[in-house]
């Protein structure tokens, strides 16, 4: 066929406009084709503010919020919510008091260091780690927790734990110890995850009415469910340099590990997700909302109907930047089939059994390769 456009034109002489990328997966790495093209703003059908309220109401209602959560998962499974519940003063006095950590001299910060940690809780510092293998390392300090029953919003015995949830908890005390010359650090940060908790209790209730399940089909498996809170710090470029090709990566391309995130993050910008085609999608701040996103555990019971899609963080902006997500799944020692809505005659399972707990030491362990 003749050339006759500049498009045309441009296709032959230009060097194809895509790069390979490897990401870690608890089933080893995989390789996506990611185009070099500038990151585009994702539109409503792709990104939806779906409005939660309804979470409260009639079955029917509920059903119908399932629905547009159903059809979501199985597009790119992220979207915001509106009228998610969590109290804008506790979301203020989290980023208040996570600001107030990470603007500490390091050696205080080195009290808390992930390196002190069995399970990686606790601080990491800028650079420090590379979450994927064909990028930067991470221009990007973080702090992170796991789910600990004495902080559970729905009041736990922690002397009654049954052994097996008690030999699966990752919780560590050094982290609270560590940070307690900062009098409200704390309880700032453990009062938004344990909101964080509650409405993820709700949202579970949810997505079992989304895949076809009875409302209440999760309940007994988020008694003591997996609940890593984080913050994340993006440190802004340095004013009048030109953030260009060289820009380091924030958080490198990478799939969340549980059944879903809850993210805050602030009003600078910088969250992108990676298309089915390989194109960059901007997931901007809209003010009001949480960004949901659906993880690897998740999609592998469904099998595969809801998708964990990857996503990565460039702050090209000169101001800091700040994030607090919230990773959501089950009780680690549960062992959980594909769901049965989610297979048939002509769609067997195509995944065997796994605990949540399992399936994030197997992605942790493939980190180390
Ligand atoms: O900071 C963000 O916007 C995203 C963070 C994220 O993807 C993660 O911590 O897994
Ligand atoms: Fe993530």
């Amino acid at each position: 066929m003749p050339v006759t456009t500049i498009e045309q034109c441009e296709a032959l002489i230009l060097p194809p406009e895509f790069t390979e990328i490897r990401l870690t997966t608890a089933q080893g790495p995989v390789y996506r084709q990611v185009s070099t093209a500038a990151p585009r703003d994702a539109v409503a059908e792709e990104v939806p503010v779906i409005d939660i309220s309804r979470i409260n109401d009639d079955l029917e209602i509920r059903k119908e919020l399932a629905r547009e959560v159903a059809e979501t998962c199985s597009r790119y499974g992220f979207f915001y919510i509106r009228n998610h519940g969590i109290p804008e003063d506790k979301i203020n006095a989290a980023k208040e008091q996570a600001f107030n950590f990470f603007r500490q001299p390091k050696e205080l910060k080195e009290k808390v260091s992930q390196q002190h940690s069995k399970y990686s809780n606790g601080w990491s510092s800028l650079r420090s780690r590379r979450v994927s293998p064909t990028e930067s390392a991470d221009k990007k300090e973080g702090f992170i927790w796991s789910y600990d029953p004495e902080y559970d919003p729905d009041t736990k015995d922690v002397d009654q734990v049954p052994a097996p949830v008690a030999n699966a908890l990752h919780a560590e005390k050094f982290i609270w110890d560590g940070t307690s010359h900062l009098p409200d650090f704390r309880d700032a940060i453990l009062s938004y995850w344990q909101e964080c908790v509650t409405l993820s209790r709700k949202l579970v209730r949810t997505f079992a009415l989304a895949l076809d399940l009875p409302e209440s089909y999760f309940d007994d498996l988020v008694t003591y469910p997996g609940s890593d809170g984080a913050i994340n710090f993006y440190p802004g470029v340095e004013p009048g340099s030109n953030p260009g090709a060289t820009l380091d990566v924030g958080l490198g391309s990478h799939t969340d590990l549980q059944c879903f995130t809850l993210l805050w993050q602030d009003e600078v910008g910088g969250l992108q997700l990676l298309s089915q085609s390989g194109q960059w999608l901007k997931v901007p701040p809209i003010s009001g909302t949480l960004v949901v996103n659906i993880g690897d555990f998740l999609m592998r019971l469904t099998n595969d109907r809801f998708i964990s899609t990857v996503h990565r963080v460039y702050n090209y902006s000169i101001v800091d930047r700040l994030s607090m997500p919230f990773f959501f799944g089950f009780n680690f020692n549960e062992n959980v089939e594909v769901l049965p809505s989610c297979i048939d005659e002509t769609h067997p399972a195509k995944y065997e059994p796994i605990s949540c707990g399992a399936w994030c030491k197997r992605r942790l362990a493939m980190v180390k390769l």
